[in-house]
């Protein structure tokens, strides 16, 4: 799919012809060139070969379809929260995650004027971490499908009263001035990435300390989630993530996406897995990979 605003797009073409000749090392990634995601991606793994993707689906199915070894994508944030699509999407691909990797977000004002200016276009994310920024100065924040296609999309449109907010290197990359630098509101804005491949890392082959992330789906009765979590707290098995989300219209099931510190392999671990499957269903190990960050 290519919706790329047109001052993208020569980019976008240039970076797909280099990734589709080498796609061993191609890593897929949501937005345009000079995104969020396309520098982790480049932070994570400095010699990959970044092929944008317009959404979230084409950037899993170029792994699904083997254009792209590898997809980074964000999945939380320490200021906004849960980004959006991904704890629905990520079960449903199949893929399996393979690391993870943080990275401090900044964002920047840029136009073509120098303002003042009515409104900014931005990712969901982005917009969410400069609210105040932007509720103070009166501008209205408008949604984009990703930061530095904001940037294209603001450049395209030609009007000086009209911003975005993206990483610098956009501003370079589409002609826009940088009217201000790091205006999110808070500036130890961290965002939490994976990496997901067609394969699952072997938990045995992983040196070090291994973070392993599953879903799985309780019925809504009392005590539910009580009884599925004991063997976590039983054995001693640290939850460093546990998010909820209704599936389906029927609101009788609750599915969770959590995070633990550890491998299956390891005793405390399988015990407690194993007395997660006694009182949930559908549980489903995404992956167990290395952990970039202690928790705690
Ligand atoms: O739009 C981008 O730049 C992305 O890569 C998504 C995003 C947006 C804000 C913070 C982290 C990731």
């Amino acid at each position: 799919m290519t919706s790329y605003p047109a001052p993208a797009q020569r980019l976008v073409e240039s970076m797909s012809a280099a990734a589709a000749a080498d796609p061993a090392r191609t890593v897929a990634f949501q937005g345009a060139p000079g995104c969020n995601s396309h520098r982790a991606a480049l932070e994570m793994l400095p010699d990959c070969l970044p092929l944008p993707c317009f959404s979230f689906e084409d950037a899993l199915d170029a792994v699904k379809d083997g254009r792209a070894a590898r997809a980074i994508i964000p999945i939380e944030n320490s200021q906004h929260g849960r980004v959006a699509d991904i704890h629905f999407l990520l079960p449903e691909s199949g893929l399996s995650i393979t690391g993870e990797h943080f990275m401090e977000i900044h964002a920047c004002l840029m136009a073509l004027g120098d303002g003042p200016f009515t409104s900014a276009y931005s990712h969901p994310q982005a917009l969410g971490q400069s609210r105040f920024y932007l509720r103070e100065r009166g501008i209205v924040p408008l949604s984009y499908a990703d930061t530095a296609g904001a940037a294209a999309f603001v450049a395209e449109l030609g009007d000086p009263a009209i911003a975005a907010l993206a990483p610098k290197i956009a501003a370079e990359l589409y002609g826009l001035k940088v009217i201000e630098e790091n205006v999110e509101d808070a500036h130890d804005n961290t965002t939490r990435f994976v990496l997901l491949a067609q394969q699952p890392l072997d938990p045995a082959a992983i040196t070090g300390e291994a973070i392993t992330t599953f879903v799985f789906e309780v019925r809504n009765i009392p005590a539910a989630l009580y009884k599925a979590l004991g063997g976590f707290a039983t054995n001693g098995v640290n939850m460093t993530k546990l998010e909820s989300y209704q599936k389906g219209a029927s609101f009788s099931a609750t599915q969770f996406f959590a995070d633990v510190i550890g491998a299956p392999g390891q005793p405390a671990l399988d015990r407690a897995l194993e007395e997660l499957r006694f009182f949930a269903k559908d549980l489903r190990i995404l992956g167990t990979y290395p952990l970039e960050r202690a928790r705690g």
